[in-house]
């Protein structure tokens, strides 16, 4: 698989604070990257590096061998893990308002036939993400399930390249995650996605990812906790292919038994 991202030495310092050092890794296109780590690794300060909402202190980000533009840029869509969708849109709304965004920047509206394309995509879209009977619904009407649902239609209706996951089901039921489980890994392979999602729990990580990357400090100093960055101290590469993936039903994924620390 071709290379999409290259980090080169990559930093990322708040004053004296080193958060990230030394981070060089190469992530291929089509794959779904695991991100963990412990609370405070830096998880989050990397996605942010990749959507171009942060600037590396040192170090350089390439996306297809081109340096990333310092902006969050159509080739890149987000999902959090508490709702970013708009409560005073319904469905069809808050999918529309991203590439009404995109398409007309100072009015964010569209109108004749450039809106009722929008419409329809949008609404293509949602029925993608499993909520075809929700388009009028507001999102105080809808689940969490539903409204990450909903978010995962607004970042993909700009037809991103990249998806970047943060937490996207940390707030959701076990039964309801395992649902969302199954869509990600459709709309991964339907929508050719490279994925790189952040998580605090592992057997999702496993079960998802083609690759599981680990954040954390190979160095501490107990008298200066900010002295050292973390960096990827594990790199566990899974699987090749989407169609080498872990049993569609969590529960039969295998966990690792070891790891080896390189
Ligand atoms: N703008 C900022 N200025 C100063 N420090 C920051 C800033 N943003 C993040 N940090 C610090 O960087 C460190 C890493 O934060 P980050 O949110 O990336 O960690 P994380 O691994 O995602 O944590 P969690 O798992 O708890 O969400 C934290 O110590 C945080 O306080």
């Amino acid at each position: 698989m071709s290379t999409l991202l290259s980090l080169r030495d990559i930093w990322v310092e708040y004053g004296d604070r080193i958060i990230i050092e030394k981070l060089d890794l190469d992530i291929a296109a089509g794959s779904f990257v695991s991100v963990v780590g412990p609370s405070g690794a830096g998880k989050s300060s990397f996605l942010r590096l990749i959507l171009g909402q942060e600037a590396p202190s040192r170090g350089t980000i390439l996306l297809d061998g081109e340096p990333l533009a310092p902006e969050c840029g159509p080739d890149r869509g987000v999902v959090f893990q508490r709702y970013s969708v708009f409560p005073h849109l319904s469905a069809l709304g808050n999918t529309m308002l991203g590439m009404e965004c995109a398409q007309s920047p100072f009015s964010a509206r569209l109108f004749g036939a450039a809106r009722r394309a929008a419409r329809d995509e949008a609404a293509a879209m949602l029925q993608a993400v499993g909520l075809g009977d929700s388009l009028h619904l507001y999102p105080a009407q809808m689940s969490g399930g539903m409204q990450q649902r909903l978010a995962i239609a607004q970042a993909l209706v700009k037809r991103p390249r990249i998806l970047l996951l943060d937490e996207p089901f940390g707030a959701l039921d076990p039964g309801i995650r395992a649902d969302m489980h199954a869509l990600i890994r459709s709309l991964w392979r339907d929508y050719a996605l490279t994925i790189v999602m952040v998580t605090h729990d592992i057997r999702e990580a496993f079960t998802l990812g083609t690759r599981v990357l680990a954040l954390d400090k190979r160095r501490h100093d107990p008298h200066a906790p900010h002295r050292f960055g973390a960096t990827a101290v594990y790199d566990l590469q899974l699987r090749e292919r989407p169609e080498d993936h872990a049993p569609e039903n969590d529960a039969e994924a295998p966990l690792p038994t070891s790891i080896t620390i390189d």
